[in-house]
């Protein structure tokens, strides 16, 4: 996911993504105020003819930022180039995807809080003033010289809009922050994607597998899979609401949608640390996973659902993190919680 590039689901070539990406802001389900405003400028940028303002698409990994960014060139009807922050090691190589771009193209550059500052030196002129400085020679006689880029349109992604530096966050013209999704909205996902999939599903079965998505449109996409992979064993002809559960259940996705990590993830802080606070690093070492998974793939939709809370101190479990482990919250601790919260 977001913490290992190469690994990345979006990047490998059999892409189980990529049959179910929406190619139109049409198909495009959710985010509305986001896909409104994305059409306004795409359309203002085509009748100028000129390349469309540079855009950065944050928030938590599998909600569309991706797919976003090959929209927006599809609808303007420009190039794509598409690479990744921590890809680009030398500025040199940044360089060289700048000069061979097309005029107007849009070039894609997800984990853009990853890019090489020397790298993201060379971006800034770039994005300003469509210019590349480049150092020629070395010592005294080094000069540098300036070479005008075509119009383009740069559109970043990043899970952490906060680890970008203030000059790069200030060079994109359309910030675009993507929120979790509504029941209501996965449920539009999961019917198209149940269509796409030829998988026969009713309307309780579909709902019931929006319900227990995460609010995330990978989610959706891959439990999906893992259920029809158990309807067609088990010989049901139908994937309904009943045979959604059996399946989530055995894949040890609860009723909110937590899966086993985020469950490990709450014990942890209940039993081990008496409800927190405790801090990111203890929590992810005693989890064995990566701070960054921690941060921008776990707590995301845990803060969402109300059952954690970032305080000053360290995260603290909140009433209802304590309810959904079945667990009665201890009254005076969970008092202190919330005096941390004020401070
Ligand atoms: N609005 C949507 N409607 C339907 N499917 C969607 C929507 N948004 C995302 N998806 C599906 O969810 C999957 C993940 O989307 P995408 O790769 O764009 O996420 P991302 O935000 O780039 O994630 P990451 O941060 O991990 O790179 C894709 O299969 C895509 O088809
Ligand atoms: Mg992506």
């Amino acid at each position: 996911m977001a913490t290992s590039p190469d690994l990345s689901p979006a990047r490998q070539p059999d892409d189980p993504d990529a049959a179910l990406r929406p190619k139109s802001l049409a198909e495009f389900v959710g985010q509305r105020a986001a896909r409104e405003n994305l059409r306004v400028f795409i359309e203002a940028a085509k009748a100028r003819g000129e390349a469309m303002d540079h855009v950065l698409f944050f928030g938590p990994p599998g909600l569309g930022k991706t797919t976003l960014a090959q929209i927006v060139a599809k609808e303007l009807g420009v190039g794509f180039r598409s690479t990744s922050g921590p890809v680009i090691a030398r500025a040199g190589d940044l360089a060289a995807l700048l000069t061979n771009l097309e005029p107007h193209d849009v070039l894609f550059i997800d984990e853009i809080h990853r890019l090489n500052p020397v790298v993201e030196e060379i971006l800034y002129p770039a994005m300003e003033d469509r210019a590349l400085d480049i150092i020629i020679g070395e010592g005294p006689s080094a000069r540098s010289v300036r070479i005008d880029l075509p119009p383009f349109t740069l559109v970043g992604a990043t899970t952490r809009q906060g680890l970008l530096t203030t000059p790069l966050r200030d060079r994109f013209g359309i910030p675009v922050r993507l929120t979790f999704y509504t029941e209501d909205e996965l449920l539009k996902v999961v019917s198209r994607g149940a269509g796409l999939l030829e998988l026969p599903i009713d309307e309780g079965g579909a709902r019931e597998i929006a319900r227990r998505s995460r609010g995330t449109p990978r989610v959706a996409g891959r439990l999906m899979r893992r259920v029809r992979d158990f309807a067609h064993v088990a010989g049901d002809a139908t994937v309904t609401a009943q045979v959604a559960d059996a399946a989530l259940t055995r894949l040890e996705v609860d009723s909110l949608g937590l899966d086993a990590m985020d469950r490990r993830y709450l014990a942890m802080i209940a039993t081990t640390y008496a409800g927190g606070p405790v801090g990111v690093e203890t929590l992810a070492a005693g989890l064995s996973e990566p701070r960054d998974t921690v941060e921008e793939v776990i707590e995301p939709y845990l803060i969402q659902l109300g059952l954690i809370a970032r305080t000053a101190r360290g995260r603290c479990l909140n009433e209802g993190g304590w309810r959904h482990l079945g667990l009665a919250p201890p009254g005076p601790a969970v008092q202190s919680n919330l005096f941390d919260e004020e401070r």
